[in-house]
């Protein structure tokens, strides 16, 4: 039985009457078959599972899209019932926002203003601020995170370490479309010749991967992703194309490195990254 609760005082309650380990996965709502692996996740490691449903207006740009961002809870209640979660959150933002906006929020240092951070300002404080603000209300003992949002992970792994907050960051690899696209619940804004333009971004990634299988060292990996990138369909505008060291600390890279991507679609911003096997350096 999958119960679903509203307010903080429900889920104290709900989260009180489940005994052994606790998983949770936090989402944004419009569940896809990314969140369902997630789940998957959960459910292997942990005895039962808690699903958050909120979309966090902390995290969104005064012109992004907290407005239009997809509300679909009864779809996504059938999703976490067929998954066998045991407890669904979805709070107003009121009830997890009580005071109004919060005049503290976690600063995620200087990889936070990086990448995702350099074009989406104050994005990863509002993300580790309702993070750990759920990680409190759901005492989990594992928290489940997708691969998909490779900085994001990275940065809750770090404010997990840094601040000694007790549990367990299990990144989930990304889910894919059969033609590469990396599953997001923004790929519903896109139009079909948006879409097809969003295959460039997987394509960027794959070319940078074979690269890497060939032996090319950093320079070649991003060349090949860049080339990939610019004869794929036209109507994408890249942001960012960054090979970096899988941790995404500044310095050379060798050994396990991280291609990510960001590009624009039409109106729609799209992120997606992959593991890069680069050859240590000699
Ligand atoms: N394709 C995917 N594969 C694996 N995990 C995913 C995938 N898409 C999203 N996730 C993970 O699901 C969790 C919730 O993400 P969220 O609800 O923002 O979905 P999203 O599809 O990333 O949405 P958006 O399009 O708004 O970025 C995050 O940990 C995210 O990394
Ligand atoms: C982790 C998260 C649920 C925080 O709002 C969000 O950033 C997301 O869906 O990835
Ligand atoms: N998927 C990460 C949350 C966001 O883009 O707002």
């Amino acid at each position: 039985m999958t119960e679903l609760v509203h307010t903080r005082k429900e889920l104290a309650a709900a989260r009180d009457g489940l005994t052994g380990t606790v998983g949770v996965v936090m989402t944004m709502g419009a569940l896809h078959s990314g969140h369902e692996a997630l789940l998957r996740a959960a459910r292997e490691r942990a005895d039962h599972v808690i699903v958050t449903i909120f979309v966090n207006p902390l995290q969104f740009g005064p012109n992004e899209d907290f407005d239009r961002y997809p509300r679909t809870l009864d779809a996504d209640l059938e999703v976490c019932r067929r998954a066998g979660a045991d407890v669904v959150f979805a709070p107003s933002v009121a009830d997890m926002y009580p005071d109004g906006e919060p005049k503290v929020r976690l600063n995620p240092g200087p990889l936070g203003e990086d990448l995702e951070g350099l074009s989406r300002p104050g994005f990863f404080h509002g993300v580790l601020t309702v993070v750990l603000k759920l990680l409190q209300l759901t005492r989990p003992d594992l928290a489940f995170f997708g691969e998909k949002d490779y900085q994001q992970l990275t940065l809750v792994r770090r404010m997990v370490r840094d601040l000694d907050v007790p549990v367990e960051v299990v990144g989930v690899p990304t889910v894919r479309e059969p033609d590469g696209l990396a599953l997001s619940s923004r790929n519903r804004y896109l139009s079909a010749p948006e879409r097809a333009a969003a295959l460039s971004l997987s394509a960027a990634l794959r070319a940078g991967v074979a690269a890497a299988e060939e032996g090319g060292d950093a320079e070649a990996v991003l060349a090949a992703a860049h080339r990939a990138f610019d004869s794929g369909t036209p109507g994408t505008r890249l942001d960012y194309l960054v090979l970096t060291d899988a941790d995404l600390e500044p310095g050379p890279v060798s050994g396990p490195a991280r291609l990510l991507i960001a590009a624009w679609a039409g109106a729609t911003r799209l992120i997606d990254n992959t593991a890069i096997p680069l050859a240590p350096r000699s």
